[in-house]
């Protein structure tokens, strides 16, 4: 085992951590074909029916033992709440190797606590990522600390790269990437479950308004990429003077729309750095 290997379908990934972003990125690296299922390795605090369902559905290995892990991983990444992230880290204290990997997923925590509570001057790798990681579409705000090496640097960013795209950014980004890509997941979901309630009260079937709903977000999405218009331009494109989407932009105007969406994306890059503080 190196702890400079480039990555490969050799590698060995330990998560520490097994919960909704694990499985995301379990099922976009094993879609991919981007590691072997037998070199991942899962271990969570103690839901082994969690553990047993996940090692079930990828193959991949449940470790009830957090040292046996550590030993067996090139790159160990931390996938716990911020809350749980001291005591997590605490614990791994003299196992983890002076020159392996430590990637880490947590919101607003920085790489410079993470080496604190892991006692080492170690490599780390602080990254933001979303759900869709699972469809290979995520998209990754990624920040390596000083003892991370090229090479370790291209590992990290070849393993988050199979999961959708990646930027490297300074760390103090991160938290407002966290607002807006990390969290922005849930406000399109809130946004497709307004639209497809309101089809399914106006009388379509829940299927109808489901499909009509998702179509319109990824015909809209991709219209998003691969025209050269600004989004406000394709919204102009879309409304008619005195037609039905100008009376419906009106409605969402009322409402403040654009402000309670750029206030949210403000609040939880907010909450992020609030999280990370309180260990500052
Ligand atoms: N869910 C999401 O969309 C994203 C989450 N994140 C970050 O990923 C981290 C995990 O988030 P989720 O997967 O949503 O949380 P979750 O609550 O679904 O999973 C957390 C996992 O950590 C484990 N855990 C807690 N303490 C532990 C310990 N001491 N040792 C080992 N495992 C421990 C739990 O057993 C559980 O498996 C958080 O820090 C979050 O900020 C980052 C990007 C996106
Ligand atoms: O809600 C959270 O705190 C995590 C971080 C980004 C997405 N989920």
């Amino acid at each position: 085992m190196s702890d400079h290997s480039t990555l490969s379908f050799d590698t060995r990934i330990g998560f520490l951590g097994a919960g909704s972003i694990v499985e995301a990125m379990l099922a976009g690296i094993l879609k991919n074909e981007l590691i072997a299922p037998e070199r991942i390795f899962v271990a969570n605090r103690s839901d082994r029916t969690r553990l047993r369902r996940l090692a079930e559905t990828f193959g991949v290995n449940a470790c009830e033992d957090k040292a046996a892990l550590v030993e067996q991983s090139d790159i160990l990444i931390l996938a716990m709440k911020p809350k749980d992230a001291p005591d997590a880290c605490r614990s791994l204290r003299g196992l983890v190797r002076p020159e392996q990997l430590v990637i880490s997923v947590v919101a607003g925590v920085s790489t410079a606590c993470i080496s604190d509570w892991l006692g080492t001057n170690g490599p780390i790798v602080r990254t933001m990522p979303n759900t869709s990681s699972a469809v290979g579409l995520s998209v990754t705000g990624l920040s390596a600390n000083r003892s991370v090496s090229e090479e370790q640097l291209r590992a990290a960013t070849a393993l988050f790269e199979a999961i959708g795209s990646v930027h490297i950014v300074p760390e103090d980004e991160l938290d407002i990437i966290t607002g807006l890509s990390g969290s922005g997941p849930a406000y399109i979901y809130y946004l497709a479950e307004a639209m497809e309630g309101a089809g399914a009260e106006a009388g379509l079937s829940r299927e109808m308004a489901r499909q009509l709903t998702v179509q319109t977000l990824l015909g809209a999405a991709q219209m998003l990429l691969h025209s050269s218009d600004e989004p406000a331009l394709l919204r102009k494109k879309v409304t008619s003077p005195g037609g039905t989407t100008q009376a419906g932009l009106e409605v969402l105007d009322s409402y403040r729309f654009q402000q309670a969406v750029a206030s949210a994306v403000l609040r939880a890059a907010e909450r992020a750095r609030e999280l990370g503080a309180q260990y500052r």
